[in-house]
């Protein structure tokens, strides 16, 4: 049987500590705000879980979040099973998002990727070829960090060893920024 209470006790703990990353949060909203207001968009890429929370917060800012407004500029590029499957097949998996970051990504773009290790490789060649091109970058990651916090503009390393609990922290997280960047990004009235 699996301690349920812990789990709660869990969860809770790492949400405590999340506090300490509001300077950052904030640091990378503003960035992705001046990314969308400069005509730019926002590229998230992630494994598994964190395929889903990429494709969960593109859909915040290309719908709507909370407010009625108009549609901000934003991809998941976990989405395409053709183009995943051609590149994974043709040039490996670890290539499926630095190459869509070549074909989709333009200077002053913002690329986030998501990761509890921190070291998933397909992450790590996306944020660099996104670098290469000029665009800004952050990582959801948790842990120590893992090799991703030091490929990227901005780290978010989310608190403890449990990777459903970084899962959790990174969707609370993604919130929050995308709340803030919906707000920034409101036309004047
Ligand atoms: O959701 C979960 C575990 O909660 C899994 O699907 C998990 O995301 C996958 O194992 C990922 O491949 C892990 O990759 P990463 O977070 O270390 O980059
Ligand atoms: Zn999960």
């Amino acid at each position: 049987m699996i301690d349920i209470a812990a789990a709660i006790a869990e969860h809770q703990e790492a949400f405590a500590k999340i506090s300490a990353l509001e300077p950052a949060m904030a640091a990378v909203a503003t960035e992705m705000t001046n990314t969308l207001k400069n005509g730019g968009k926002v590229l998230w890429m992630g494994n598994g879980g964190s395929a889903a929370d990429s494709q969960h917060l593109a859909a915040e800012l290309m719908g709507r979040f909370m407010r009625e407004r108009p549609s901000l500029a934003s991809v998941a590029l976990t989405t395409d099973t053709s183009v995943l499957t051609a590149i994974g097949n043709d040039y490996g998996y670890e290539l499926v998002f630095a190459r869509q970051i070549a074909g989709l990504c333009r200077p002053g773009d913002f690329v986030v990727g998501i990761s509890t290790s921190g070291n998933s490789e397909n992450c790590i060649l996306g944020l660099r070829k996104a670098r290469e091109i000029g665009a800004r970058t952050a990582v959801l990651v948790g842990k120590d960090g893992g090799k991703m916090k030091d490929e990227a503009d901005h780290a978010l390393i989310a608190p403890g060893p449990n990777t459903a609990r970084i899962q959790e922290c990174h969707i609370f997280i993604g919130h929050t920024i995308c709340d803030w960047v919906e707000a920034a990004c409101m036309p004047q009235g």
